[in-house]
């Protein structure tokens, strides 16, 4: 059974060219012009471009006494609705350590998700478990470990604790991921706003400032040196944390950073609203940042200091919110964004100049492919891979509100928002999964485990330059020694 998408431009990260697309099966077999295949998917006056993936959601995640409402079928749905094929999501440990949790990851994922999508795993803590774990989970395809800085006495990881995993990463080939934040600061800041009677939601934002977020990437930077990894630094949001991660990749550091579309479009005043519903609605960490740390991110997309976009999918319901209303510490942090970080990045990126077409493939789909070392099975448009693609169509358009999405959370933080450009077609290793007009609906069970391997080449190079440069001890002979030493 073979397709063709016909008549479309191909936007690839390197470049943007006219040429047909045969699909065989799950996967693309060539690409040229005047293409012939059993079916025909109309491209014409569309671009297309490589599946979205987001490095960043939290689907089901228990979480702060709760459990994020947005579950795999509804979220996958939603992700694919917007032309995202792949999800990439955390793994959180409980009481019985990795594998179990990993099996209660794969178990809800396999049964529901109707798009691709592979797991980080989490360290929330430190032990010989711990250290055994982590090898079984790499070989169970997971190359990825994500670090909390904050969220103290829950998932929060101390400096010699994150430097233990980390050297334990390097060993495998591992990349480590940080939620940069200063837990104790974080901590300390939240129980002054509680003592002075200031409960609500405004207050996270202002116990979280981004001073706390620059420290902790700085750090995470540091360790991660000392330790002779690469690292990724997960939701950068403000000009202090993108300024360490800058100098640290002009240092020649393999440093990698991860805004979120929420924190490109949404600013801080969205914490000041009278609604006390919407503004806890948009609570989540680190918080939304004012306009200046936003065109920070949006330039560091442009010029490569930071190389990815992502939504960090935790998505609580209005009553979930609530658990929080006389406590804003309690508040479940998180916000949504799977079904709209492609058509609200092309809206307010492409269309205004911000990003080129290829910048935007580079930073929805190419880039985190290879950073999590899964090009060119996904990210490209290459013969070999797997035809996860988008038939982008730049002229349709739409509002945003909750009344329609996928997603099954009762708001949206991007209500009102007009996007324009938005999937004519969204594809799935070859099968239509989302058609604009036609509901395809989701298949749940359709989605695959995409394993991740160890990464070999990059920490090789980082352990060969560590030792040509390590510090060395002086051999001294005894006549320029002391006497009696
Ligand atoms: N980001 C957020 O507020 N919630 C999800 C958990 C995390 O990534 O910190
Ligand atoms: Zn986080
Ligand atoms: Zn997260």
């Amino acid at each position: 059974m073979t397709t063709v998408i016909k008549g479309g431009t191909i936007v690839a990260a390197d470049r943007s060219y006219e040429a047909d697309i045969l699909i065989e099966g799950e996967t693309i077999k060539a690409i040229g012009p005047d293409l012939k295949g059993d079916t025909v998917i109309d491209a014409a006056g569309a671009y297309v471009m490589p599946g979205g993936i987001d490095p960043h959601t939290h689907l089901e995640m228990p979480f702060m006494g709760t459990t994020a409402a947005e579950t795999w079928e509804s979220g996958s749905f939603a992700a694919l609705s917007g032309g995202t094929t792949m999800v990439v999501d955390f793994v959180i440990p409980g009481e019985d350590g990795m594998l179990a949790a990993f099996d209660a990851w794969a178990e809800r994922s396999a049964r529901q998700a109707s798009g691709d999508y592979s797991f980080h795993m989490a360290v929330t803590g430190w032990s010989e478990k711990h250290f055994d774990e982590m090898e079984k989970v790499v070989a169970r395809g997971v190359n990825t470990f994500k670090h909390f800085m904050a969220y103290k006495g829950a998932l929060m990881v101390n400096d010699d604790e994150m430097f233990a995993s980390f050297q334990r990463c390097a060993a495998l080939g591992a990349l480590p991921l940080v939620h940069a934040e200063n837990g104790d600061i974080v901590a300390a800041l939240q129980q002054k706003y509680m003592a002075e009677g200031r409960p609500g939601p405004e207050s996270h934002a202002f116990s979280r400032p981004p001073e706390v977020e620059g420290e902790a990437t700085n750090r995470a930077i540091m360790i991660a040196d000392a330790a002779g990894v690469p690292v990724y630094i997960v939701h950068t949001s403000c000009e202090q944390a993108h300024e360490a991660i800058r100098r640290a990749r002009q240092k020649g550091m393999r440093v990698y950073g991860e805004p979120l579309i929420q924190h490109l479009v949404l600013d801080e005043g969205e914490y000041f609203s009278k609604d006390w519903n919407y503004s806890a609605q948009r609570v989540m960490s680190p918080p939304f940042r004012n306009k200046s740390h936003q065109d920070s991110l949006w330039a560091g997309l442009a010029a490569g200091s930071l190389q990815v976009v992502a939504t960090d999918h935790a998505a609580f319901t209005t009553a979930q919110k609530q658990f929080g209303l006389t406590d804003f510490t309690k508040i479940p942090n998180g916000t949504g964004g799977l079904e709209d970080r492609m058509p609200v990045l092309w809206t307010r990126g492409v269309e205004t100049g911000r990003l080129t077409p290829n910048e935007f493939v580079a930073v929805t789909s190419t880039n985190i492919a290879q950073i999590l070392n899964i090009y060119p099975q996904k990210g490209a448009i290459l013969p070999g891979s797997d035809a996860d693609l988008v038939v982008w169509d730049p002229t349709l358009t739409k509002t945003i509100t909750a009344a329609n999405q996928k997603s099954i959370i009762d708001y949206n933080v991007f209500e009102g928002i007009a996007v324009k450009g938005l999937p004519r077609y969204t594809i799935s290793r070859g099968e239509v999964v989302w058609s604009d007009g036609q509901n395809s609906g989701p298949r749940p069970g359709r989605g695959k485990f995409i394993a991740r391997k160890p990464f070999p080449a990059i920490n090789r190079a980082l352990s060969k330059w560590k030792e040509l440069t390590a510090p060395r001890s002086v051999t001294r002979s005894p006549e320029h020694m002391p006497i009696g030493v």
